[in-house]
């Protein structure tokens, strides 16, 4: 039986102030950094050990990351940051609060995007400043690559090459991971894993701050996954 961590985020500054980020690389806000402290003091009360760990190129995540490995003092870690595991592209609704999306666009559309799992919102324009075009996180990829918008089904297209080529190889190989990501691509991982269907997902919400086991068969298929708690 194998095992992996999950955890999501801690709250960021524009979670705080209900805005869409997406792929706007904000940071962590204090109680963000205190529920990544809390989520590192978690793993190391139970026990856990890891070999290697991968995060987003999104500093709220990465940062994550770095102050739970500092809380279970494995700083030393060998970290992955993959752009792969980013938050889902959120296109033109990026940096947009619930009032300001809803008078844009109305309520309405926002109602048919909320449940939609292969509608994207409206796509930046390509000289929009939003766009990671210019971003050093992603000089590796083409233009293409880099999205403007995206579909949850989108999210899960382009997080699941990492897990299927890099990643479960390496469980299989026996490799401890803990994984700092976001909302939207551990649904898409939790998708694949589980097979859960494309109207169950868009409802499928993970908390932050609370690491997630999931053990693994020998096909990696999940057996269980849990949560763990303080306490
Ligand atoms: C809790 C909250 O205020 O959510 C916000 C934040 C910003 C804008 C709109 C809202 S909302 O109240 O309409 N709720 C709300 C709105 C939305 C979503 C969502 O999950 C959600 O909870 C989406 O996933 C979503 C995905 C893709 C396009 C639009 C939306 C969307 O418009």
């Amino acid at each position: 039986m194998y095992k992996i961590v999950f955890m999501r985020h801690g709250q960021s500054a524009w979670n705080f102030e209900n805005r869409f980020t997406g792929w706007t690389d904000v940071d962590l806000t204090e109680q963000g950094r205190a529920e990544a402290k809390t989520a590192g003091s978690i793993l190391r009360k139970a026990g856990f050990e890891f070999d290697l760990a991968y995060t987003s190129v999104l500093k709220r995540a990465i940062r994550t990351l770095l102050i739970a490995l500092d809380e279970m003092d494995c700083m030393w870690l060998p970290v992955s940051c993959q752009w792969r595991l980013n938050e889902r592209h959120y296109g033109a609704l990026q940096g947009l609060n619930k009032a300001e999306t809803a008078d844009k666009y109305g309520s309405e559309q926002v109602h048919v995007w909320r449940r939609s799992y292969t509608t994207p919102p409206p796509a930046l324009n390509p000289d929009d400043p939003r766009t990671s075009y210019a971003a050093p996180a992603y000089r590796t990829l083409s233009r293409d690559e880099i999205p403007l918008t995206e579909s949850l089904k989108d999210t899960v297209a382009r997080v699941m090459p990492l897990w299927n080529d890099v990643i479960a190889p390496q469980v299989r190989e026996g490799k401890r991971i803990l994984m700092s990501a976001h909302g939207n691509s551990l649904r898409a991982l939790f998708k694949e894993l589980d097979n859960i269907s494309d109207d169950d997902i868009v409802g499928l919400n993970i908390p932050t701050g609370q690491p997630i086991v999931y053990e693994l068969d020998a096909n990696l298929k999940p057996i269980r996954n849990y949560y763990l708690d303080v306490n």
